[in-house]
């Protein structure tokens, strides 16, 4: 059975619709990456298998009850936060504590782990907002492994990383899913999507294709997706 099932599903904000009937299976233990051009809807689906998007029509069926794991664009987060990159990463730990109660021991060794694993433990004491962009990214991923979710959902987690982080990032992420979380992660570069276990290809809100990233990036469907005019 997939960890996620989504059926037909469709989600507007407002009057403007940016999913139509999507039907995709998210498999269990792997990474599935979702790829498509600006616009295609990829965050718009990560928001809808979040719970945040609400859906219009059409169902998403989850294994698990639990909230995922939710690690959203760079940009997002204000750089403004008076908070150390540990405190960022214990933030984590609330999804299953709530809010402000005390870590308890082995709490803080996942959040250690956590540090460890995206090399930031030698920051863990830096205001998250005095970082540069690519270790901030690093401390929210941290964020995100560290709620140990049944799924883990992540949009754009190396855009704009040297290739050091990003590939701390994409190892992190393998040995998450081999330890048994789900991962989806939102991706522009067509090389992470073929390193992944399965792809989900959009455009302009619909399904093209998904399974195998090589059987769904064929250089026909690369070029439709992104409007790119046959070179001969
Ligand atoms: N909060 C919002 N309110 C209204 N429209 C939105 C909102 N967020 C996204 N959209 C619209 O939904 C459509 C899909 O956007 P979405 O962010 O899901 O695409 P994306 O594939 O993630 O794009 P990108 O690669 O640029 O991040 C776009 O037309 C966008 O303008």
């Amino acid at each position: 059975m997939p960890q996620i099932t989504l059926s037909e599903v469709s989600a507007s904000y407002g009057a403007h619709q940016v999913l139509h009937e999507v039907s995709a299976e998210i498999p269990r233990s792997r990474i599935t990456a979702v790829v498509g051009a600006n616009g295609a809807g990829k965050s718009s689906l990560l928001n809808v298998i979040a719970g945040i998007l609400p859906t219009s029509s059409g169902t998403v069926t989850r294994r698990d009850s639990r909230r995922p794991a939710y690690v959203v664009q760079r940009s997002a987060v204000s750089d403004t936060l008076p908070i150390t990159v540990r405190a960022t990463v214990e933030m984590g730990r609330w999804a299953q504590r709530g809010p402000w109660r005390r870590l308890t021991r082995d709490d803080r060794a996942i959040v250690e782990d956590c540090l460890v694993r995206l090399d930031i433990h030698d920051l863990a004491d830096r205001r998250l907002g005095a970082l540069s962009g690519g270790q901030r990214q690093r401390a929210l991923v941290a964020q995100g492994l560290a709620q140990r979710s049944e799924v883990l959902l992540l949009d754009e987690p190396a855009a704009g990383l040297d290739m050091t982080a990003r590939n701390r990032i994409d190892e992190a992420l393998r040995e998450t899913a081999e330890a048994g979380t789900t991962v989806l992660r939102v991706t522009h570069d067509l090389a992470v999507a073929r390193a992944s276990d399965h792809c989900l290809l959009l455009h302009g809100g619909s399904l093209v294709a998904q399974g195998e990233p090589a059987e769904v990036l064929t250089e026909e469907r690369v070029r439709t997706a992104w409007d790119v005019p046959s070179l001969w």
